[in-house]
């Protein structure tokens, strides 16, 4: 598990093009019949991605030996949206059948999880994110029917679409962890403009569905100190409380958005003023 630290925005604002990839991106998260993951010390999140093709792709037991627990999940608890072709995951013995876009929340305390796909030519590819938990909820598929969702922006802005919230506590209980996608109608390019940031939730975006040679304009970093990052797809970026994060293609792209910290008020926002940015 690659562990990626905090970062002070007075520090992050010193970086290059180099030293923010390193820090904020994170480039490969889906390898053939492997985990992986990475944790980041911001709010220790962990940020991972799963594609059974062959084979199913277990989640160790000797990873509690990095959560320093008996097992991964003992003290944790995980969403996973599928953005491949059809899979399950088995937890304890359980099997979910994950359509393309279903999720699922895998409840703190469950031990023995596994990822799988019904098809090796469309291989499944669970993007998951993972938080400390306290409490056991019930591990539950959500559909895009059951995610609540929220239209917004206007083609005239390029920025309009839909946000599906699959893990808020409108749809299910979570200790923390908030978890859903946005879908950009066809010709809106831009997301979360007019952007926000939220000093008491870290978040981190993965962008998918895009086209090879298509890439996002991340937007991060403090209102008056912004920075870009190329995201291409199938790529994560983690933006810490004081970080905006919003991006624009360019090309059709899809996110999905994961939030831990200390509230699970999704309308928590930072606004920022269009005339405050710089
Ligand atoms: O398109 C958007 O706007 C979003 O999806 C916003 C994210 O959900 C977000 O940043 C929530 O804090
Ligand atoms: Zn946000």
């Amino acid at each position: 598990m690659e562990i990626r630290q905090a970062i002070h925005s007075e520090h992050a604002k010193t970086l290059d093009t180099q030293g923010l990839r390193d820090q904020f991106l994170i480039e490969e998260l889906f390898v053939d019949n492997q985990l992986k993951l990475v944790h980041s010390h911001i709010d220790r999140i962990i940020i991972g991605g799963a594609q059974p093709v062959e084979e199913p792709v277990t989640v160790p037991a000797a990873l509690g030996k990095q959560t320093g627990t008996d097992f991964f999940l003992e003290r944790r608890e995980l969403g996973t949206i599928n953005i491949g072709g059809p899979g399950s995951v088995v937890v304890d013995g359980t099997r979910h059948d994950i359509d393309t876009h279903e999720g699922l929340y895998i409840g703190k305390g469950s031990r023995d999880i596994q990822f799988e796909s019904q098809n090796p030519d469309k291989p499944a590819a669970f993007y998951m994110a993972c938080a400390p938990a306290h409490q056991a909820h019930p591990t539950r598929k959500v559909t895009l029917e059951d995610a609540s969702p929220q239209t917004l922006g206007d083609t005239a802005n390029s920025n309009r679409r839909t946000i599906y919230k699959y893990l808020v506590p409108d749809v299910l209980p979570t200790c923390q962890l908030l978890m859903g996608m946005t879908r950009l109608e066809e010709g809106s390019l831009w997301n979360t403009m007019p952007c926000h940031t939220h000093e008491r939730r870290m978040e981190a975006y993965f962008y998918f569905d895009m086209a090879d040679d298509s890439l996002v304009f991340h937007m991060m970093g403090e209102p008056q100190e912004t920075r870009h990052l190329v995201v291409r797809n199938r790529q994560a970026v983690l933006s810490p409380s004081w970080s905006l994060h919003s991006g624009v293609g360019t090309g059709s792209y899809t996110f999905i958005w994961a939030m831990v910290g200390e509230n699970q008020t999704f309308p928590d926002m930072d606004h920022v003023a269009m005339s405050d940015l710089r």
